[in-house]
């Protein structure tokens, strides 16, 4: 069974997260490691990171830590999502890292994705974006992707999945990237994990963008997007200075063929059935954070990029 090991979460205490996703917690005493099973019990048990978590507070099986467990269930929310990131990260540091965002159509993970992977240093990759530019481009994937998104459902899995692979081993020099618009489901979050390891990368974090459906719809509705960049702007709360121009590099804004209302509806709809599972999957592999993602863009911004530097400014 290979594990990370090595998260300290207070003097003395391990965590160890397999790869098969049972968590278990050890306790280092002076003359080495022993393992602290009162505490862990549970949690090799459920074998799952969320629970574990739920462990802390349950109070279940035992007093083993004494002080340190009262210590434990203090620590605010993120912290252990934060804790298993950065071991993901302290295990695979040859590799590049992967910061997926998920959120609904809508939600601002373009934004967001480009500023965070500023930030970063990273690069930011879309799927979407690469759809429509293959669509433009009339390539044999662009035209297998066409129809579907028109109709505002999802692209099947054997075209995205090697879109993204392409992107990814087409990444070059950068030393990590933002990843906006997959995994859109379970069987791509899995794939997703199955294809980084052999393009030298690692899925270290997941940022999930809250925001109400009747949020979503109201931002896709006045959506005007730049041809040339891929940033976002809207016709009432962020419109450009010069209208039908990006104030970010003068190039031509429009509205895109699935931005109009029935296939808006058709989008929220169909990310409202997929998002659900996916998250648990994050959550399940102590990956994901949870953002909130309503009210002034550069707050969101601010509190997406905190979230990730937890993790990735080393
Ligand atoms: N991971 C994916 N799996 C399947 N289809 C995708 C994926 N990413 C993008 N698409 C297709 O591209 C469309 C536009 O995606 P995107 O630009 O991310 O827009 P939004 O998230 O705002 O709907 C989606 O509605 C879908 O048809
Ligand atoms: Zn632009």
């Amino acid at each position: 069974m290979s594990s990370i090991r090595g998260v300290f979460f207070c003097p003395g205490v391990v965590l160890e997260w397999s790869r098969e996703q049972s968590v278990r917690c050890e306790r280092r005493s002076r003359n080495g490691l022993s393992a602290c099973w009162p505490l862990c019990s549970e949690a090799v048990v459920c074998g799952g990171a969320p629970r574990a978590w739920a462990f802390w507070f349950s109070s279940r099986g035992g007093e083993p830590c004494g002080s340190r467990r009262l210590w434990l269930n203090l620590l605010p929310f993120p912290f252990l999502p934060i804790l298993m990131s950065q071991a993901i990260l302290q295990q695979h540091s040859s590799e590049k890292p992967v910061v997926v965002l998920l959120g609904g159509p809508g939600s601002g993970k373009g934004t967001h994705g480009q500023a965070l992977a500023k930030s970063l240093g990273y690069r930011h990759l879309s799927t979407g974006t690469h759809f429509r530019d293959h669509i433009l481009r009339e390539t044999s994937l662009g035209r297998q992707a066409k129809e579907f998104i028109k109709a505002g459902q999802l692209v099947p899995d054997e075209v995205t999945n090697k879109l993204v692979q392409t992107m990814l081993g087409d990444g070059g020099s950068a030393s990590g990237f933002v990843l906006d618009g997959y995994p859109r489901s379970v069987d791509q979050a899995e794939a997703l994990d199955v294809m980084v390891p052999l393009l030298e990368c690692v899925v270290t974090q997941s940022l999930y963008l809250v925001v109400s459906e009747e949020e979503m719809v109201r931002r896709l509705s006045g959506r005007l997007t730049c041809r040339a960049c891929g940033q976002s702007f809207h016709e009432t709360s962020r419109p450009p200075v010069l209208e039908g121009v990006c104030d970010a590099c003068g190039g031509e804004l429009f509205r895109r063929a699935d931005d109009e209302p029935a296939t808006i509806r058709q989008r929220v709809a169909v990310f409202q059935q997929v998002i659900r599972p996916l998250l648990e999957f994050y959550r399940g592999t102590g990956r994901l954070l949870e953002v909130a993602a309503e009210g002034p863009v550069e707050e969101v911004t601010a509190r997406v990029i905190k979230a990730a530097a937890m993790v990735h400014n080393r």
